[in-house]
């Protein structure tokens, strides 16, 4: 069983360098500390030279095959052996850009977990969709898809993160409120059907997360912490950040 934890993870994107590697490990290993996980996911060259700085390190998704013929994918067996220990699977870059369906995160996910990786399942809305009043309905049936793959008991060693994508990017955060709405209904869901496993899911909230909103999100019941793009990049933002998680859980 993971165990519910603070948690802030930084998703570099495309971006990043060496030198990004050495200044950001300095700062997050002066801040590190037992109550909370702290996860940097560098585009994949960086991975062994993030790994090799002492910091927890993700890849931004994984193949869902087994080694074979699928020129320019990466095997999660291989970011495992290189002491990788997370992946993100189904960012919403991966669902728009790359035609990722909820069907396709499923298979990633389960990859993810047969090598020993922890997936971050992300979720989350499109702006129309949440015009809509369509956002449950959508959170749900992302989540869904990997509960019908591998069952509720595959969300035991795993992490959610909650994403609107009109949040991602924009400057435009979901309130406190109404993220912890939709933390509140994942939790429940999950709940309905394993209420131990559910109360010790960690919960990442992410959208135009920084340093001057962190801690009133985090505060919240159902949020567990952050998956931080843009504010990933300043070290001192993303150390504030990390700071603000700190004994939140
Ligand atoms: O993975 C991170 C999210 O896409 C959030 O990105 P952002 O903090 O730049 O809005």
């Amino acid at each position: 069983m993971a165990i519910r934890k603070a948690m802030v993870a930084g998703n570099w994107k495309m971006n990043g360098s060496l030198e990004l590697v050495k200044q950001m490990s300095d700062a997050i290993n002066d801040v590190k500390s037992q109550e909370m996980d702290i996860v940097l996911f560098p585009p994949f060259p960086l991975v062994p030279a993030m790994i090799a700085s002492g910091v927890s390190t993700g890849a931004q998704t994984v193949s869902e095959n087994t080694p074979g013929a699928f020129t320019g994918e990466v095997d999660g067996q291989l970011l495992k052996d290189l002491g990788a220990t997370y992946v993100l699977v189904g960012h919403s870059e991966r669902r728009s850009i790359y035609n990722e369906s909820n069907e396709t995160v499923a298979e990633k996910f389960a990859r993810a977990q047969e090598v020993g990786l922890t997936p971050i399942l992300c979720v989350g809305e499109s702006e129309s969709e949440q015009e809509n009043g369509q956002t449950e309905q959508v959170v749900a049936a992302q989540i869904d898809a990997v509960i019908e793959k591998l069952g509720v008991a595959a969300l035991k060693d795993s992490v959610i993160a909650y994403e609107p994508v009109w949040a991602i990017g924009t400057g435009k955060t979901a309130s406190p409120e109404q993220a912890q709405t939709v933390h509140k209904f994942i939790r429940d869901k999950i709940a309905a059907l394993d209420s131990t496993l559910a109360q010790g899911l960690s919960i990442l909230y992410g959208g135009s997360v920084n340093e001057k909103n962190s801690e009133l999100l985090f505060a919240q019941t159902d949020i567990d912490g952050g998956l931080i793009g843009g504010a990933s990049l300043k070290a001192e933002s993303f150390t504030a950040i990390c700071n603000s998680a700190k004994g939140t859980v």
